[in-house]
């Protein structure tokens, strides 16, 4: 199929990103804002699928685009059974993990069963490319210290894989044949050692490594226990504290890293040790993960929201960069991650893979 029209549908917390790709190129784009009131009534993400997949119709039917021309539809993948990268064809086994949120719950599962709900009605292919759930880790890198508490990979793959393919095209060489650190910085942080194109370590997203524009990161274990048990929290309190109100946002109460950073030139001490204290995490854990590949790393890349700032991106250069290289590639690059690997199926480059948790288990 030559130059195919495809969807593709990124769910965030906060927004729902789309666009419409001729073949690679970007024809259309639009990111709608979702306000914590319009949310909050929702008590799961996945009840909100018909308020968004509304919202995208009316919007796509604004701008005149004829959902019947489309080809395929490709949505961000969510939590599901850990997964080899590729491009997944959602199918019933995957809408049902992901319907009864039984790996998780995150806004991006509504990225394969919003993708599924409008390709259904034109009888054309629905996909997820690189879900959160990528899982290349070694053995090794699963232990945590406690046998009942395995370390998972829930990390940024779909724009890690992504700029990482762009740096190596721009250093002329084969993403596979490359190392790199690559830190997703965001309002969540992922950091990765990847080896000739794998992720064989990651801190989880959710749980571990630095402290983020919203997420704790990794904790001290013992006061983290006793906070636990203090009665103070519910379970669902304190996970949210962890993954939505931690790292700025309980320090400073904003998760606006442009408003921590004005606020610490104009001479906030607080907001000055905080955002420093998360450079010195996010070096630390560059570090780490240099470890990992033993020193043998062609390039460190920073990516996602937090890598547009200039101080952050030169404070932690200046801490990491007698280790290698450091490339900058600003924002993230999903919508057009997810068109590519949609791309790569239609034009026969690559066969989709199928979700079962029987295949792909590890
Ligand atoms: N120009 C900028 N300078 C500094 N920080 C920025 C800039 N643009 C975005 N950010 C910060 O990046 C973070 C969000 O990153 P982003 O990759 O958009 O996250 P997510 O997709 O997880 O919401 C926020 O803290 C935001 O304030
Ligand atoms: C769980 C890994 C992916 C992730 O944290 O995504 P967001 O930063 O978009 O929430």
């Amino acid at each position: 199929m030559e130059n195919p029209k495809i969807l593709a549908i990124n769910p965030g917390s906060t927004s729902t990103k789309f666009a419409v790709f001729l073949g690679e190129n970007q024809i259309f784009k639009e990111t709608i804002r979702h306000e914590d009131k319009d949310l909050i009534h929702f008590p799961t993400v996945v009840s909100q699928l018909d308020y968004r997949l509304k919202l995208l119709i009316e919007s796509l039917h604004y701008h005149n685009i004829n959902l019947e021309e489309l080809d395929a539809v490709v949505g961000r993948g969510g939590f599901l059974h850990p997964l080899k990268s590729g491009t997944y064809i959602v199918n019933k086994e995957m809408l049902d993990d992901l319907k009864t949120a039984r790996y998780g719950e995150h806004a991006s599962n509504l990225g394969a069963l919003m993708a599924y709900e409008l390709a259904k009605e034109q009888d054309i292919p629905a996909y997820i490319v690189d879900p959160i759930v990528v899982d290349e880790m070694e053995d090794v890198a699963r232990l945590s210290g406690i046998p009942e508490l395995e370390r998972k990979s829930h990390v940024h793959a779909l724009n890690i894989k992504a700029v990482s393919r762009k740096i190596a095209k721009r250093i002329g060489k084969d993403f596979q044949s490359l190392n790199f650190v690559v830190a997703h910085l965001g309002g969540g942080i992922s950091i990765v050692a990847q080896r000739k194109g794998q992720i064989i370590d990651v801190n989880n997203a959710n749980n571990e490594g630095p402290f983020s524009p919203e997420r704790s990161g990794g904790l001290p274990a013992f006061q983290l226990v006793r906070l636990c048990y203090s009665g103070k929290f519910s379970e669902k309190e304190m996970l949210t504290r962890l993954t939505k109100k931690g790292g700025f946002y309980a320090y400073l109460g904003t998760k606006n890293a442009m408003e921590v950073e004005e606020r610490a030139t104009k001479g906030d001490k607080k907001a000055k040790l905080v955002l420093d204290g998360m450079i010195y995490q996010v070096s630390k854990e560059i570090g780490a993960m240099s470890a990992v590949l033993e020193g043998d790393v062609d390039g460190i890349i920073l990516t996602g929201g937090l890598s547009f700032s200039d101080y952050i991106v030169q404070e932690i250069t200046r801490k990491v960069k007698y280790i290698a290289p450091v490339f900058v590639v600003p924002g993230e690059a999903e919508l057009e991650s997810l068109a590519l690997g949609a791309l790569r199926i239609l034009t026969n480059q690559e066969e989709a893979r199928i979700y079962s948790v029987e295949i792909n288990a590890y």
